[in-house]
């Protein structure tokens, strides 16, 4: 039996990361890659935290150098390569053995390995970026609640740290963290979304350059959109390309990447019924983005879309409007994860999850201080009810309302934001046009309707013949 507190196979960007927060943090650590050569270099530049940080170069060793019950730690692809690793760790494990699956794998994975697997099993969503796993991350835990309780001690350690409270938190069994992560980027895709739409009515509407952007972002940072996100934006906006001189945006391809995430949750959000107009407008942002080509054929026969505004540039009605639109956003994220929380029978505790993504996370927010304290004040509410976001709401609806507007007769694009105001707008009707879709449904398939006035069911319209 050996001495570490704990194994880590895979190190990639973040597993390099969480080794060494895990070690800084007084855990000795034993870690395995496949290609070895990345375990030795490591090693090497371990620095001062080498003496805590045991390489291995076989799974025989890396299990060999741990205190059991073991505890192992996965930073590997979401998907078959998981399963690999695990079938390759299985015969080396006895039942008590910890296998931590801590990246972003498809909730349904972890749901079916934690009801199959002969070893103890935790699936974790960790965010935070390569930072975040370096210096404290914000971790959603799902598995057994005793197989949590063994590795919070690590977990907690190694989390961001929002005023003495750790941004980590057993969210329920069996995929409840990996179904919890996958939600969190489905909300930071549609955050992004809401960003860049904003980013686009200042260069394509209003003729703003990268410098002027990236200072309007830096100043919205210290405000209600106080976040990780604007804070990068202004960053990003504000950077230079050391080959043109000019900004680094001006040359990075508009053809966003994705590896997923941010699907599942639309997809699973269909399965469920929850809706989530603003992350599935983000989702499709990204998959437009992808069709460069149909887009420049598309300008050649239309001409661009964009056209400039006239007028004075007015920032505080576009900072109002992605206020407004991303409130509309949790809200659609929190409603999903209650769906999911009935649906699944796993007791999801919205404020909780609120409280772990203040810190350590991608989408770590001043905002969301107030979103934990408003859905602990009122559980099974939906956020948009909470009073304090119904006065955001009321001061900033007509902001959303005007620039979406503006941007829809200047034909800038601006999904998110239509998708924010059409769902604000449908939430508080009480009286929509569903009645003719079930009249059309009755008059073509005799499907049947539900009488208004007397409640009557399974009614049908006088269109026979
Ligand atoms: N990057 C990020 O910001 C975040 C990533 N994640 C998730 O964390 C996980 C790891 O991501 P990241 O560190 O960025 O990925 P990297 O690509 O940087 O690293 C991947 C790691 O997995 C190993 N690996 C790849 N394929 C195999 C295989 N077939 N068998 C064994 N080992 C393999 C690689 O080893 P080798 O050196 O041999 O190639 C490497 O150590 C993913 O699930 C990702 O979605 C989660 C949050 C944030
Ligand atoms: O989980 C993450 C952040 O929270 C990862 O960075 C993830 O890769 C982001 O998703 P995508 O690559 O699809 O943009």
């Amino acid at each position: 039996m050996g001495n570490a507190d704990i194994g880590l196979i895979g190190l990639g960007t973040m597993g390099q990361a969480l080794a060494l927060n895990i070690a800084e943090k007084g855990f000795d650590i034993a870690v395995f890659n496949r290609t070895t050569a990345v375990t030795q270099d490591f090693a090497a530049e371990a620095g001062d935290l080498a003496a805590r940080i045991t390489p291995t170069e076989s799974l025989e060793d890396l299990i060999a150098a741990l205190k059991t019950p073991r505890m192992i730690l996965l930073m590997v692809p979401a998907g078959k390569v998981v399963d690999q690793q695990i079938e390759a760790l299985l015969p080396l494990l006895s039942p008590d053995d910890l296998l931590i699956d801590a990246g972003n794998s498809d909730f349904h994975d972890t749901n079916r390995r934690n009801a199959e697997l002969p070893v103890q099993f935790l699936g974790i969503g960790v965010s935070g970026g390569e930072e975040g796993a370096r210096h404290g991350p914000s971790i959603m835990g799902g598995g057994s609640r005793a197989n949590w309780n063994r590795a919070a001690p690590i977990l907690t350690a190694i989390a961001a740290d929002y005023q003495g409270q750790p941004c980590a938190d057993w969210m329920g069994e069996a995929g409840a963290g990996h179904f919890v992560k996958t939600v969190h980027n489905g909300i930071e895709y549609a955050d992004m979304q809401l960003i860049a739409e904003v980013y686009g009515v200042m260069r394509d509407g209003l003729g703003m350059d990268a410098a002027a952007i990236a200072q309007v972002f830096e100043r919205w940072n210290d405000g209600a959109l106080k976040s990780y996100l604007v804070e990068i934006t202004a960053k990003v906006a504000a950077a230079e390309d050391s080959a043109t001189g000019g900004p680094v945006l001006d040359v990075i391809a508009d053809i966003a990447g994705q590896k997923g995430t941010g699907r599942w949750t639309a997809i699973e959000a269909q399965h469920l019924g929850a809706p989530i107009p603003v992350i599935d407008a983000a989702v499709t942002a990204r998959n437009i983005s992808a069709l460069k080509d149909r887009r420049t054929d598309l300008q050649e026969i239309f001409g661009p879309g964009p056209q400039p505004i006239a007028g004075q540039p007015d920032m505080d009605l576009l900072e109002q409007a992605l206020t407004c639109g991303k409130i509309l956003c949790y809200d659609q994220g929190f409603g999903m994860i209650a769906a999911a929380s009935r649906d699944f029978g796993w007791s999801l505790n919205s404020a909780a999850i609120a409280r772990v993504w203040r810190a350590g996370c991608i989408i770590r927010s001043a905002m969301l201080d107030d979103m934990a304290g408003a859905l602990e004040d009122q559980p099974g509410r939906p956020l948009m009810a909470a009073p304090f976001f119904v006065d955001w709401l009321t001061k900033t609806q007509d902001a959303l309302r005007r620039v979406v507007s503006l941007a829809v007769l200047h034909g800038i694009a601006v999904p998110a934001h239509s998708a924010a105001l059409a769902y604000f707008d449908a939430m508080r009707t009480e009286r929509g046009t569903a009645n003719m879709l079930q009249g059309q449904r009755d008059y073509f398939g005799r499907h049947g309707f539900v009488r208004l006035d007397d409640g009557s069911e399974d009614q049908h319209g006088p269109w026979a013949g």
